[in-house]
This record gives structure tokens, C-alpha cells and sequence, in this order.
């Protein structure tokens, strides 16, 4: 999101695609590998009665591993969500990689993310029994759909404890006609917000959007990205981003994977130029704590 974006430049060469061996059947989601791994998916328990928020008093038990995240990387570069080229951010950074959140545009993939978004969820829930919220904010633009099916993923999972989960997000220009204003969705105020968004690079957009949450009077309590480029939050130095906005906020910044999970898997599937290049830039701008 944010008001300054910059142009996204395919290199002159054009933008590669990574090859695969194999595409997944059509079907077999992330959430239908999950459930058929050797180790089978034990989330979420199943609960002895209706519960219709979504606090979490009891202590609950992790799933067992996580192998949403290969499945999750494996259907980003089945559908060329993740490329390689040359592309400025909105950082104004010159990234041998890219990660288009907005070519999760079929049911089948958008399923796949969402599932991925509502696992980490849930992940970061068994461990840490006290968090709780309220509603998912996705900034604009490409945090709206993400949101929206984040809460559809958290109820297929848990439909009793999430059914009642909210989900809102902000226009970029604010309408003043009909039902006007900067939110659609259900009212922040009072309310315990997740931001949930495709990545966080520089972390602006973040910055961005806890004003925006504010203002509306919600109340920041977690931080959900598809993918923490770990990077520096500025270009001279200094801590990561996501470390940035822990440290600011005091709020726990989740990720379905991140550019370590990225690149072990990037072996034997895209060009050793381009993995060369992420691993230049990541010597750059990376950055972890
Ligand atoms: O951490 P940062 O350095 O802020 O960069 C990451 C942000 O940049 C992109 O948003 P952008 O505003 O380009 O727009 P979009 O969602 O409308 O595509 C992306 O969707 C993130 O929100
Ligand atoms: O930093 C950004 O602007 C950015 C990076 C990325 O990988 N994907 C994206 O949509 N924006």
C-alpha cells in the first residue's frame, strides 16, 4: 500500500520465470498435501463448545511441523508469483526478485495463501495461548483480497472459534460519496487489529497502515505478511524491518516464509544466475534481528 508507489520495471530482458519440473495437480491444494503428509495436520482440536470470538484462554497444542511453507513456495512459483529480473520497489530498492501477491488470482491459489496465511495464524495462536483479535486489516491494494480470504481460511480451519472473525481495509482515495470515507469493512474502533499483507520490504507500508488503524482507533496486536523479505528498514545500515516494527509496535510480526525459506528452495528450479543475484542482494539489504 501507500501513496508514494513507484513504477514495478520488468528488466529489459523480461521478468523469468522459474522452470518446474512438475506442476501440482490441479486440486491438490496446500491444504490437501497437508492433510495427506505422512504426519497428518492435527489442527485445529476439536473444540467441546461454540465459542464465539476469537480470544484464546485455553492452552493449545502446535501443529507438529510445518510443511505448509515448501507447499506454499512450491505454488508461488508454479504461478509465477515469484520472478526474476530487475524491479524497484517501493523502497526505491533495485530487487533481483519480485513477489506478485496479485497472481493469486485464481480460486485454486487464493485458497492455497489462504489456507498458508490461516496456518500461521494458528501456529502463532497454539504457541502463544494469551494473543487474541479481533478483526484482519489488509492495506491497499493487494492486502484487500488477502484479508478477505485470510478470514475464510481461519474459518475452513476452525469454523467454530473463527466464524465471527471481521476483516476490513482501506481505500487509497478517500470516497465521498455514498457511504464515503477511508474504510470499508467492519469499524476498527475498539478492536484488536492483525494486519495481514503480501510483504514487508523497507516496512512503510506497515508504518502506513498502523496510522491508518489508529486513526480509525483500533488497536495494533499482530503483524501477518506472505513473505518477510528481510530487509534492512534503511539503506545505511541499521535493523531489519520486521525487528523495526517489533520494536515499535511490541507486537508479533508472522510470516507464511521468508527469504532464507526462499532461496533453500530456489535450488534446481530457477536460473543459478538468478539465485546468485538474490544472494548478492540479500548481502546488501538483509538483514535478520
Ligand atoms: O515494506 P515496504 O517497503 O513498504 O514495501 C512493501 C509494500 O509495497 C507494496 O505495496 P504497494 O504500495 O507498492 O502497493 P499495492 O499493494 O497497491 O500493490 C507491497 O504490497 C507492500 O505493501
Ligand atoms: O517492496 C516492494 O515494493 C515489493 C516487493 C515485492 O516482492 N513484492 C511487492 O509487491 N512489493
Amino acid at each position: 500500500m501507500g501513496m508514494n508507489r513507484r513504477t514495478l520495471i520488468p528488466a529489459k530482458t523480461g521478468a523469468r520465470r522459474p522452470t518446474l519440473a512438475k506442476k501440482p495437480p490441479l486440486g491438490q491444494s496446500i491444504n490437501h498435501q497437508f492433510k495427506n503428509s505422512q504426519r497428518p495436520f492435527q489442527w485445529p482440536p476439536t473444540p467441546k463448545k461454540k465459542i464465539q470470538t476469537t480470544s484464546f484462554p485455553q492452552v493449545l497444542q502446535p501443529p507438529p511441523y510445518f510443511p505448509y511453507k515448501s507447499a506454499f513456495l512450491q505454488a508461488c512459483l508454479s504461478a509465477s508469483v515469484l520472478i526474476f529480473g530487475t524491479f524497484t520497489l517501493k523502497s526505491g530498492r533495485q530487487s533481483p526478485y519480485f513477489f506478485n501477491a496479485g497472481l493469486f488470482h485464481e480460486a485454486d491459489l487464493l485458497h492455497d495463501i489462504s489456507i498458508a496465511f490461516a496456518q500461521t495464524l494458528i501456529s502463532h495462536i497454539s504457541l502463544n495461548p494469551t494473543f487474541s483479535f479481533d478483526i484482519l486489516f489488509g492495506p491497499a491494494y493487494k492486502g484487500v483480497p488477502l484479508a478477505t480470504a485470510v478470514a475464510l481460511g481461519l474459518r475452513e480451519l476452525d469454523p467454530q472459534r473463527f466464524r465471527k472473525v471481521q476483516y476490513s481495509f482501506n481505500r487509497k482515495e478517500i470516497k465521498d460519496h455514498g457511504d464515503g470515507g477511508a474504510i470499508v469493512g467492519a469499524p476498527l474502533k475498539g478492536k484488536k487489529v492483525v494486519i495481514v499483507d503480501d510483504v514487508i520490504t523497507a516496512g512503510t507500508a506497515m508504518r502506513e497502515a498502523v496510522e491508518i488503524i489508529r486513526g480509525q482507533g483500533g488497536i495494533l496486536v499482530g503483524v501477518m505478511v506472505a513473505l518477510d523479505r528481510m530487509e534492512r528498514m534503511r539503506d545505511d545500515g541499521g535493523g531489519s524491518a520486521i525487528g523495526e516494527v517489533k520494536r515499535q509496535y511490541g507486537v508479533p510480526v508472522l510470516s507464511i516464509v521468508d527469504l532464507n525459506d526462499l532461496i533453500g528452495t530456489l535450488g534446481g528450479t530457477v536460473k543459478k544466475e538468478d539465485v546468485r543475484r538474490v544472494e548478492e542482494y540479500k548481502r546488501r539489504y538483509g538483514a535478520s534481528d
